[in-house]
């Protein structure tokens, strides 16, 4: 309340304070409004009634607020307050508690650069070390995904293009309102839109922290990974931003990353270091471990969930859990993956697995020496022989509920494939060790929920490495650690299935 407000009262004589004290006040929580009614009450001659009412700060419905305020009014006048003035000085205390601390606020982080600056590449891995952190909901609005489902049939004209930003700020914004944290990584080229963004973001009471990613067109353009730049040359697309259509620099980036010949690690502590600095969020600290599985939502029991990511994951029953291992070729790691898996969980354990590559070729048999090692470790030779490889694709992926590859860079290009699968894509190694710090009461579908909030990072030696043409005691090593790690992976997933001892001496026949 203002000294204008107050001085408003003070004119109408006699008056009864209503404090609309349901969800829906943005800028202050019920508990301060009433507070500070109270204390402006005391001022003057006022009495204060508190009503609850969902959602008052609607603009869209303000008759419901009328509505209520006039049956409490009965035959009186009803005044609403005039906007404007300063806050009274005697309210200050009550603002400062309200006020969020910075690691409490909403969040959003907005990435903006040409294509191939690596805005997409540096979010995911900054989203990595969000969930490894934990503590904090966590959505993803990237670029290319808002594109092919919230913008789905938006053009890159300038009109569409602002509409796309907008709709990707509101969305934000209603994260940040709920005190959630987004990661947007569209191109967003012109100032005036981002300007907005920040607006509504600010709004809603989130705060907004811009990374501009300036890797300089020269660099985006010998990388052209999706082959756009020479496309857009050749003006094969029209209003391509940076060769035929503009990007407006942003002044008022909280930081800027070129990521022109640095890694992405190191590109990304930029990003790291200015956040903690800000006051947001500091992950170079350690991880916030009490919120690792009641941060976790627990799927439902009444049909399938479709998280803020878009991915999916299984409802205990709906159907089995479908498990996707992925390396190179499709003939070596995840086929061994894939066919021991089977062995390992046994019948009953609810669970479908398949592999992919990704540079996998079509329809190639096991590599045979990794054949001779499935059938020392009890996998049958029908099986072996009817194994056909496969590329990966995005179908794939999104059929998965659980994506395991040999490799961080399988990894890397799964995500790189589909962006939206970053809570259910994991190293083998990686899953194996964050199963093993997630609450013991979790299995299935619940265990893979609960990891996608809050995973062990990547390590490196969490990789399996190729033994791909390295000979039998290459492959026998490889096997080994991929054994091991499975009978971690699967008696969590699987626990009412039998999982046989991971040795060869007494594997299963
Ligand atoms: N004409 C034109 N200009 C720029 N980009 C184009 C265009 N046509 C298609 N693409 C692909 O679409 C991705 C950019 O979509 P955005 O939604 O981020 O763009 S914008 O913010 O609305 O300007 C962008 O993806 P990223 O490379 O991930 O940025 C391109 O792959
Ligand atoms: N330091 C770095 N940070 C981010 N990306 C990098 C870096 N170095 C090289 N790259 C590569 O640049 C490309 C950026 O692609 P992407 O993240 O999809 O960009 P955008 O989302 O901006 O279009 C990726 O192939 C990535 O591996």
């Amino acid at each position: 309340m203002t000294d204008v407000q107050v001085e408003q009262l003070r004119r109408l004589g006699p008056v009864v304070l209503v404090a609309l004290v349901g969800a829906g006040t943005p800028a202050i929580s019920p508990v301060g409004l009433l507070r500070a009614t109270l204390r402006v009450a005391e001022t003057l001659d006022a009495g204060v009634v508190a009503v609850p009412l969902a959602d008052h700060d609607s603009l869209a419905d303000p008759a419901l607020r009328i509505s209520v305020l006039t049956s409490y009014a009965d035959t009186d006048p009803v005044v609403e307050l005039a906007y404007g003035g300063h806050l009274l000085p005697e309210l200050a205390d009550i603002a400062e508690e309200e006020r969020p601390r910075p690691d409490e606020q909403g969040l959003v982080l907005f990435f903006t650069g040409l294509s191939g600056s690596g805005k997409s590449t540096l979010a995911r891995a900054l989203m990595d070390r969000l969930l490894e952190h934990g503590g904090r909901s966590l959505t993803s609005l990237d670029g290319d995904v808002v594109r092919r489902n919230l913008s789905a049939g938006l053009t890159f004209s300038k009109e569409d293009r602002e509409t796309n930003i907008r709709r990707i700020g509101w969305v934000a914004a209603e994260i940040a309102r709920h005190g959630g944290l987004a990661v947007c990584s569209p191109i967003a080229p012109f100032d005036r839109t981002r300007q907005q963004v920040r607006a509504m973001v600010e709004e809603a009471g989130g705060a907004f922290f811009l990374v501009h990613v300036a890797t300089p067109l020269e660099e985006c353009e010998r990388r052209d990974r999706k082959g756009l730049y020479a496309k857009a040359r050749r003006g094969e697309i029209p209003e391509f931003t940076g060769i035929s259509s503009p990007y407006e620099e942003p002044l008022d980036a909280d930081v800027r990353v070129d990521t022109t010949g640095r890694s992405i690690e190191d590109a990304l502590e930029d990003v790291v270091d200015a956040l903690r600095d800000a006051g947001y969020v500091d992950l170079t600290k350690a991880p916030v471990v009490s919120r690792l599985v009641a941060s976790a939502p627990r799927t439902s029991t009444t049909g399938e969930r479709t998280s803020t990511t878009g991915e999916r994951s299984s409802t205990p029953g709906s159907h089995p859990l479908r498990v996707l291992f992925v390396c190179t070729a499709n003939i070596c790691r995840s086929p061994y993956m894939e066919l021991r898996s089977r062995v390992l969980a046994g019948e009953g354990g609810g669970i479908e697995f398949a592999s992919a590559g990704t540079h996998g070729f079509n329809a190639h048999p096991v590599d045979r020496t990794m054949a001779e090692v499935l059938a020392a470790r009890g996998v049958r030779s029908d099986l072996i022989s009817a194994f056909a490889s496969r590329p990966l694709s995005g179908d794939l992926i999104e059929a998965a509920d659980l994506v395991l590859t040999a490799e961080a860079s399988h990894r890397q290009f799964v995500l790189e494939e589909a962006p939206s699968a970053f809570r259910k894509a994991f190293t083998l190694g990686q899953f194996a060790e964050s199963v093993e710090r997630a609450d013991p009461g979790l299995h299935g579908a619940e265990l893979v929920t609960a990891v996608g909030h809050r995973r062990a990072g990547t390590a490196d030696h969490h990789d399996i490495r190729d033994p791909y043409r390295r000979g039998r005691a290459a492959a026998e090593v490889s096997a080994d650690q991929i054994d091991a790690l499975l009978q971690a992976v699967l008696r969590r997933l699987a626990p009412a299935a039998r999982t046989t001892p991971a040795t060869p001496e007494t594997g299963e026949q």
